[in-house]
């Protein structure tokens, strides 16, 4: 009788013997009482090999399957063996908890030189395996950490970077890797934010790239961001909070420096107001906070608690990481003034001006204050900003010149969305902006090799899926393709080179997806480019568009194709459903909209810079 892992709705896999082989499946019963008899089919039932014994490298297993695979990590984990091989990619599970001595200095040193397989699997070996390639092949290298949110992508990126960071083996940093490693708290109190998944989680995806001379010594270091998560900046919702800075500006700067932004309680302000209200602080840092700062719910319910995440103490520690990074008084005053504005930007609101027959608006007498704090933080006129608000500018042009310009009067729900659009483009032009501060900071005249560590968003699929889920599919699209080819192909080829007589593994290629998203003229994205620059842009239009473009193709359908319920009662030109390696995505394209307008904007911002 053989021992088997039989798939099992709840629990994932059972383990049981082989009783009995019928024509297309098989009895087994479960060696676990509690587990009733069952028929599966073949597709459902792996062999086992030895259930008890765990294995570093998951391909050392005699059978290596979906059952045995995930039976080694979780025996492993019970262990707090987080890290299993597959060859030389890495498995790591997050502990959520401290293992002890599993990143001290000792082991630091311990990993440097040593080969992958020399000592038990760790993300040190990756990052020490790196460093000798470069060395060895003279070549750049770059590790990929990829993984759903909270799976604990950023923290090993900064496990690696310590690794990398660390002067051969001494334990400690020279001054330049000790700046690469304080980019980190930086980025994440304007990147980071509180989901219902991860407390500090990334909002954007990043690659750092630590650079070395010909020597092998650490000259300077490189940040590329990616995709900052926009429509975060205008809203939170539920449990959730937007951007850590907005809440260490409200719960941890100076009573003054408050003042003179204008600054109260996290639930004054639109932006904030319809997600978690309350700070992260400790026992002690709760006793800094004046009854004046705290939202309703914080005075209520306390403060939230994580072992890292502090926005009372936070403002300290950021303030002088940005000092180390070379920024002045009025430099750092003119961060702080950008973020409170985008708070104030928020609070401003439209009514319609009933006397108006073209069906304009215009800002309330209650948020007047609010538009004279905002104009007042961006040092910009109070009159150009309600303008730029309330109205759009057109200008036709003709035969090659340019004719009248003429002021379009906005409804209100368009003001709301040109007001948010400007928000966003604020921010994120201030988060561009931190990342070019920081690459300054670690400059480097020339340099002969780096190690890049890539940390990004893994694939993501939600009820309502919009232009932002679109971007960070697309990537994994790329990732995956970039798997295929490097990893399946390449080893395969490798086989048969050495005339080795391995079974051929059979994988998708999925270049098609990827041409429905890139394809020149009838790609999504091109559709989308040309849809924003028509007169009048609309979704039903850009929707159709690609329904059009796209008709009969397996890897793009109808909402109503979608497996989820909510999604097929959208309509075809809200939405479309995208085949990607992973599963089939809805995104709705009423979503994509404030793109539309964020393209108008971003142009207004570009000439302020
Ligand atoms: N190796 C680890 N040891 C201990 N705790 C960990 C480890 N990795 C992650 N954690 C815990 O899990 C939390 C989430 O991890 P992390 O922020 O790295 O996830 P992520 O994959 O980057 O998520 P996101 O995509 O949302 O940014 C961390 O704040 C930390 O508390």
């Amino acid at each position: 009788m053989d021992t088997v892992w039989v798939r099992d709705t709840e629990e994932g896999f059972v383990l049981g013997q082989m009783t009995e082989l019928m024509e297309d499946g098989a009895e087994v019963i479960p060696i676990d009482s509690k587990f009733s008899k069952r028929v599966a089919p073949f597709d459902d039932i792996f062999r086992a090999g030895d259930p008890d014994k765990d294995f570093d490298d998951n391909c050392e297993m005699m059978f290596l399957n979906e059952a045995t695979l995930l039976n080694n990590i979780r025996k492993r984990y019970y262990k707090n063996k987080i890290y299993s091989y597959v060859a030389n990619i890495l498995i790591a599970v997050n502990p959520y908890k401290e293992i002890p001595e599993l990143y001290s200095k000792d082991t630091v040193k311990k990993y440097h030189g040593k080969s992958i397989g020399q000592l038990a699997p760790h993300v040190f070996a990756i990052a020490d395996k790196a460093a000798r390639d470069i060395r060895v092949l003279k070549q750049s290298q770059s590790i990929i950490v990829s993984g759903e949110s909270g799976a604990g992508k950023t923290e090993s990126t900064k496990h690696l970077l310590r690794f990398l960071c660390d002067n051969r083996g001494s334990g400690s940093a020279g001054p330049i890797e000790q700046k690469i490693l304080e980019a980190n708290p930086v980025l994440e109190a304007f990147g980071n934010a509180k989901t219902t998944r991860n407390n500090n989680s990334s909002r954007f995806g990043k690659f750092m790239e630590i650079h070395y001379d010909k020597k092998f010594n650490v000259v300077g270091g490189f940040i590329s961001h990616y995709l900052l998560e926009k429509s975060r900046i205008c809203s939170a919702s539920g449990d959730e909070r937007t951007y850590h800075i907005f809440y260490i500006l409200l719960g941890g700067a100076p009573e003054s420096l408050r003042q003179q932004l204008a600054l109260t309680q996290p639930d004054h302000y639109n932006y904030l107001k319809n997600g978690c209200t309350r700070y992260f602080t400790k026992q002690s840092s709760e006793q800094k906070l004046s009854p004046s700062q705290k939202s309703a719910a914080h005075s209520k319910q306390g403060g939230l608690r994580d072992t890292v995440v502090d926005d009372v103490e936070s403002f300290a520690h950021l303030d002088k990481a940005l000092s180390t990074m070379g920024m002045g008084d009025s430099e750092r005053l003119e961060i702080y003034s950008t973020v409170a504005a985008v708070l104030h930007l928020g609070n401003i609101q439209f009514e319609e001006i009933s006397e108006d027959t073209k069906g304009g608006c215009r800002v309330t007498t209650a948020s007047e204050k609010s538009l004279t704090i905002a104009s007042k933080l961006l040092a910009i006129d109070p009159d150009e900003l309600r303008q730029a608000l309330v109205s759009r500018v057109m200008q036709s042009a003709r035969g090659g010149y340019k004719g009248t310009v003429i002021m379009v009067p906005l409804k209100v729900y368009e003001a709301n969305n040109a007001r948010d659009a400007l928000a966003k483009a604020v921010y994120s032009k201030l988060f561009d902006y931190i990342v070019q501060r920081i690459n300054q900071s670690i400059p480097f005249q020339a340099s002969s090799y780096y190690i890049g560590v890539l940390d990004i968003a893994g694939f993501e699929f939600f009820t309502v899926n919009s232009f932002e889920q679109f971007c960070i599919n697309y990537c994994n699209e790329k990732l995956q393709q970039f798997f295929n080819e490097r990893i399946l192909k390449y080893e395969q080829e490798l086989y048969k080179k050495e005339g080795l007589n391995v079974p051929e593994i059979k994988f998708v290629d999925n270049q098609d997806c990827i041409d429905t998203i890139e394809a020149p003229k009838k790609g999504i994205f091109s559709l989308l480019d040309e849809e924003s620059k028509m007169p009048k842009p609309s979704y039903q239009h850009f929707t159709s568009e690609v329904h059009s473009q796209w008709s009969g193709n397996f890897r793009l359908g109808l909402p109503r194709s979608s497996r989820l319920q909510a999604h097929r009662n959208i309509r075809d030109d809200e939405g479309f459903v995208v085949r990607h390696f992973a599963g089939g995505v809805c995104y709705q394209t009423v979503r994509i909209r404030s793109l539309l307008f964020f393209c108008v904007f971003s142009t207004i911002i570009n000439k302020k810079n």
